[in-house]
């Protein structure tokens, strides 16, 4: 049972007709109401430049409810008590004198203000400073920005200087909402409550680590947006290396927002750059063209809704990083992530190196490494691939490679599984910092990226083409074998 809070919130929500407010947040937002966890008296006030009242944006918000929350979980009395909170306000954000409208709302409230921009990051300066002109913040406002902040380290050093003129840095909650999916939380768990895998955990008993994050669906209506992005600024430079930073850290002395986020920046920090003659091995870019998904015929990325024939964007990259300390020396994270790939599926696998003498069947020594499989999602859960002897009188000492196995479903039948939007609105109400990306990890994480980008645009070439449906360039398959390794995959 989750404890609830009695702060009341005021949530500025600005950018609240787009895709993301429509489909992730509103309804994270209803979940809490389901879960008696928003404050009496809290409100929401949902801020977009499209015509519309209050009723008729209610009506909207009803209507994406139900076709965003499962059935099972949708009640409408609930909807309805959700929706009395939402009021609709219509501003151009460019517009200073349109806030003084904010004011107005708030007046005569005391109520905690968070202020969500869930726009282009562009706006984020501007609404800053309009905020600030009105005294629409105090030094107790938290403001919330989402995910990619800027396209590089130059352009998200304006825009955190811009935020940092009005907020100080505890005031910002930069989102990545993989921190807030449950099994990558998990991760911290695993890692720092068992201490069996905390005495294995570096480059004397890894051999190399597998990340995966594959997904099924292809732009979903988005070309405006991610054909500037690719997949190395939409999900490498955030998700990915977030992941990557929680597998490598070092156990932090507690679990404080800033002990955390510490030793996670000493892992980007500790990131080899990737030089343009390292390109060849180390990295590998697609792009999707015509094939199937789910079994049905799919377009190819340049044939999308909106597409630019020409775009050179990548919608798939793996890639080898290596972190450059004690720790992790030789180790190399090996990882991957794509549009339109056969399934949807994150994982993570740790590969053990093998005993240090082996002493059975030598044509069974490809399998005595033991792996650890972490799986974020579909299926939650994780699986140890341990060695035993195979039974039967005349199998000798042949070995046999079985799971320990844990699904968190089936384990602790777990109730629902909260999306990571809930978990991280409940801890913006809160106030706690810990799932959330402070400035210099940002910062770090685009030196490395950019550093990859450039050398793709210096040496002009094309990204790799890819069926719908496939795992990718089969280049990406060619860069893990020519170290003697291959993808994972679960036989
Ligand atoms: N969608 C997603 O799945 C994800 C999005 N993000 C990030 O979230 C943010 C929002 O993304 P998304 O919802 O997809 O973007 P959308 O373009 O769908 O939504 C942006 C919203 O801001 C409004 N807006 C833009 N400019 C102005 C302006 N000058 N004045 C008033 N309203 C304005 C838009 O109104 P109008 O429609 O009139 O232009 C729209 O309501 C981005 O930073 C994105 O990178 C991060 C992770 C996932
Ligand atoms: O941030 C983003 O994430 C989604 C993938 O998130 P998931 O929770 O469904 O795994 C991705 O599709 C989108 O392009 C990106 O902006």
């Amino acid at each position: 049972m989750v404890q609830r809070i009695d702060t009341r919130c005021d949530l500025m929500l600005f950018g609240a007709l787009g895709d993301l407010a429509q489909r992730k947040l509103f309804p994270a937002l209803y979940q809490l109401e389901r879960a008696g966890l928003l404050a009496e008296g809290s409100r929401v006030l949902a801020i977009a430049r499209a015509e519309g009242d209050t009723d008729s944006v209610r009506r909207q918000l009803y209507d994406r409810l139900q076709q965003h929350v499962k059935p099972v979980e949708f009640d409408p009395e609930m909807a309805h008590r959700f929706l009395a909170r939402v009021a609709y306000l219509r501003l151009d954000f460019n517009d200073p004198e349109g806030f003084y409208a904010l004011g107005r709302w708030r007046h005569p409230t005391d109520n905690e203000l968070i202020v969500y921009m869930a726009t282009p990051p562009s706006l984020y300066g501007v609404i800053a400073r309009n905020l600030r002109a009105a005294s629409c913040c105090n030094e107790r406002t938290r403001v919330v920005v989402e995910k990619p902040i800027g396209h590089d380290l130059e352009s998200s050093r304006v825009i955190n200087d811009e935020l940092g003129e009005v907020y100080n840095e505890n005031q910002i909650f930069r989102i990545d909402h993989y921190l807030g999916k449950e099994t990558v939380q998990n991760l911290i768990a695993l890692r720092f409550a068992n201490n069996l895998f905390a005495s294995q955990w570096d480059q004397n008993h890894i051999s190399h680590v597998e990340i995966t994050v594959a997904e099924s669906v292809g732009i979903e209506g988005r070309w405006g947006y991610f054909d500037k992005a690719g997949q190395i600024r939409d999900m490498v430079q955030n998700h990915l290396l977030q992941l990557l930073c929680l597998i490598a850290m070092d156990p932090p002395a507690d679990l404080s927002a800033d002990s955390i986020r510490d030793e996670k920046v000493k892992v980007l920090k500790a990131l080899r750059t990737i030089t343009p003659d390292m390109m060849e091995r180390y990295v590998v870019r697609g792009q999707y063209t015509a094939g199937t998904s789910g079994g049905k015929p799919v377009p190819g990325y340049l044939d999308e809704e909106g597409a630019n024939r020409n775009s050179d964007t990548e919608t798939f990259v793996a890639l080898k990083a290596e972190i450059e300390n004690w720790r992790w020396s030789g180790v190399p994270f090996y990882i991957r992530t794509g549009k339109r790939l056969p399934e949807k599926l994150s994982q993570i696998i740790i590969h053990f190196k093998p005993a240090p003498h082996y002493i059975f069947d030598p044509d069974q020594k490809h399998l005595a490494n033991n792996k650890l499989i972490i799986r974020l999602q579909p299926d939650e859960g994780m699986s140890l691939k341990i060695l035993t002897k195979d039974q039967g009188l005349d199998k000798g000492m042949r070995l046999r490679q079985g799971p320990l196995e844990l699904t968190f479903s089936e384990t602790f039948e777990t109730e629902r599984i909260p999306d990571a939007y809930e978990r991280l609105l409940w801890e913006i109400m809160k106030g706690n910092q810990y799932l959330f990306v402070r400035r210099d990890e940002v910062e770090y994480a685009w030196r490395w990226v950019d550093q990859v980008i450039r050398n793709w645009k210096d040496s002009g070439e094309p990204p790799k083409r890819y069926a719908a449906g496939t795992w990718g360039p089969v280049a990406s398959i060619a860069m893990i074998t020519r170290d003697g390794r291959s993808w994972y995959e679960d036989v």
